[in-house]
């Protein structure tokens, strides 16, 4: 067998990795040489802020679950702990800054492009092609500039086995040993947990091993399950330890029905299990980062991604929907996420002003300009706003007065208060929203159409809640936020919620759940009995007469639905649009209108 001797006078070995010998032919394969430094792949600005934005919770994720024992273990020997993409893009460093100088120089930099066809072999780019840890040590590395560092990384794979990053400590004079290789394998495992923990829907956290010693050790198994006892994902130890465990699995085939009865150990059979909430955490984690919205319904997703474009370009946005779909909660998350959000948001109800008061309250006015004004004057609404966000809720109300002063306003972006001749000048964003048919009231001649196409830059239609392809979701998202103790929902009850119109939209869900959840603390299971009587009412009238009597247990597929007549016949008869727009499947669609007759 020859031995390949490479011209750094480092030689291969039989008993060199087979992974370092592989690493340098592709190395030279892709055309590098040893001794000039190769081109450098960098992302600009942009790109740069995209991909950060795309991994968010994995940047946020390693700040918390790995960087603090980096910092505890690697603080004073001057390495680095750095973070790349599946790509090998690298996203984020943390560190010692005095190296900062010659890891630039060899372009160790956020932004920069570390793939083994880019720079040759090294630890980032190599773990992410041999999908394992490796320590690339001086010498070891293809580019001679390179051969200051130690580098040490390993791939991290999200809950579903994708590749999405790498973890790396790089270091310029100590040596990496098996240590290293060990701490970057346990840095990246506390990731992917903390990923496995994130997974939508994450109910539950249930630790598992069959020694009870074992059950902190980092070694045991991790199952997440949803709200309903599912399972959503598990760690490689879990899936041997649960044998044929599949993603959406009841957990109680596994762990028998009391898993998520108790915080403390818990034996069952040959496993012993610790189960925890996972929930305290999320919610302060969405209040702390106040980033990362993400709607899963499609048609508000792309609501929520167009609307954020325009509000970086300061274009007037118009948001419709129906009353209670949640338009003002849409503009708080959009102001928050935006260039404005250290401005103002300042909303304006102009349904709930009295005809008279909304000019001063919109423009201001002057000391003195009118009986009962305070003394001082008043800026205004507008002017108040400055910087920041005008909300214009309900502005078909506004009356047509108004409406040509506010177009004004819009035009020159200046205000001149009631009874002033002096203009100021303002900076807003404008967010105008209605649950009306603005182009209807245009026509009748009840609202401007200068105004109109003024505050019509875009304009979005949020999804009534029936619509919304994520109901389910978030029926269980304010079952999770009002419920006291754990407690699911009867299958029974869920098709229900999920059928029935919902006229008040998520005001109407939200209410509902808070008042349903006060009448079943305690209970185990949320059920038919514990809804308010007129809901219980109205739900019931969606049940065949001969079943409602037994509505909870009882047999609800042939439940009649007003709204599927309504819509079937509103689309002419069209089966996938209407079992699309209503959310349910094709088949279940088709039973339900043979069972009314209609098909
Ligand atoms: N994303 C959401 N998840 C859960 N509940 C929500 C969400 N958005 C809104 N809600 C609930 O719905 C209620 C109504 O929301 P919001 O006031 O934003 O609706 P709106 O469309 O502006 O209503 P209106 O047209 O009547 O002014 C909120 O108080 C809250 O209880």
């Amino acid at each position: 067998m020859s031995v390949p001797k490479w011209n750094t006078g480092m030689t291969i070995t039989p008993h060199s990795q087979a992974w370092l010998t592989d690493s340098w032919s592709r190395s030279q394969g892709a055309g590098l040489q040893q001794t000039s430094s190769p081109d450098e792949l960098r992302l600009d600005r942009d790109a740069l802020a995209v991909k950060h934005f795309q991994h968010k919770q994995l940047i946020e994720l390693v700040k918390q679950h790995a960087l603090p024992l980096f910092n505890q273990l690697m603080a004073h020997s001057k390495s680095r702990l750095i973070l790349s993409d599946s790509e090998g893009y690298v996203l984020c460093h943390w560190g010692v800054s005095q190296y900062s100088d010659k890891l630039a120089n060899v372009a160790l930099d956020i932004g920069v492009n570390w793939q083994e066809q880019h720079k040759g072999t090294n630890a980032i780019g190599t773990a992410l092609l041999a999908k394992q840890a490796v320590s690339v040590i001086g010498d070891q590395h293809f580019i001679r500039q390179h051969r200051f560092m130690s580098c040490t990384a390993s791939p991290i794979f999200s809950p579903q086995g994708e590749l999405i990053g790498a973890i790396d400590i790089t270091s310029e004079q100590q040596r990496h040993t098996q240590q290293t290789l060990l701490l970057i394998s346990s840095l990246v495992q506390q990731v992917e947990t903390a990923l496995l923990c994130h997974l939508p829907g994450s109910h539950y956290r249930i630790d598992l091993a069959e020694q009870p010693s074992l059950i902190t050790s980092g070694w045991q198994g991790i199952v997440v399950a949803n709200a309903d006892g599912k399972i959503l994902g598990c760690n490689p130890m879990a899936k041997t330890l649960l044998h044929d465990a599949k993603v959406g699995d009841d957990l109680h085939q596994y762990l028998g029905e009391k898993w998520n009865r108790s915080e403390h150990l818990l034996q069952h059979q040959r496993f012993h299990l610790k189960t925890q909430s996972l929930v305290p955490e999320r919610r302060t984690q969405v209040v702390s980062q106040q980033i990362g919205v993400r709607f899963r319904d499609p048609i508000l997703e792309r609501a929520w991604q167009q609307a954020n474009k325009v509000v970086r370009r300061c274009i007037p946005l118009l948001i419709c929907g129906e009353t209670g779909v949640g338009k003002e909660q849409f503009v708080k998350k959009l102001h928050a996420q935006s260039g404005r959000s250290q401005g103002p948001l300042v909303a304006v109800n102009c349904a709930a002003l009295p005809a008279e008061l909304v000019e001063s309250e919109l423009f201001g006015y002057q000391a003195g300009a009118f009986t009962g004004a305070h003394r001082n004057g008043y800026e205004g609404k507008i002017r108040q706003a400055d910087g920041g966000f005008l909300f214009l809720d309900e502005i078909g109300e506004m009356p047509m007065a108004t409406q040509s002063r506010l177009l004004r306003v819009l035009q020159e972006r200046e205000v001149v208060p009631v009874g002033s001749n002096r203009s100021y000048k303002v900076d807003i964003q404008v967010v105008a929203a209605t649950h009306a048919n603005l182009q209807a009231l245009v026509k009748a001649g009840e609202f401007r159409e200068d105004l109109y196409y003024r505050l019509n830059g875009l304009q979005v239609m949020l999804p009534a809640l029936r619509q919304r392809a994520d109901r389910e979701r978030i029926i269980h998202k304010l079952h999770r936020r009002y419920r006291t103790a754990p407690q699911t929902i009867c299958p029974q009850l869920l098709r229900c919620l999920l059928d029935y119109a919902w006229p008040g939209n998520l005001r109407e869900l939200d209410n509902l759940m808070q008042v349903a959840c006060l009448m079943a603390e305690d209970e185990v299971q949320l059920q038919w009995q514990h809804l308010p009587d007129a809901l219980q009412t109205q739900l019931g009238e969606q049940v065949q007469p001969e079943v409602s009597a037994t509505t909870a247990e009882g047999e609800l597929s042939l439940m009649i639905n007003a709204n599927i007549v309504a819509t079937f016949h509103r689309f002419d008869g069209n089966v996938s649009r209407c079992a699309k727009y209503l959310g349910m499947s094709r088949n279940t669609l088709y039973r339900k209108l043979k069972a009314l007759g209609l098909k």
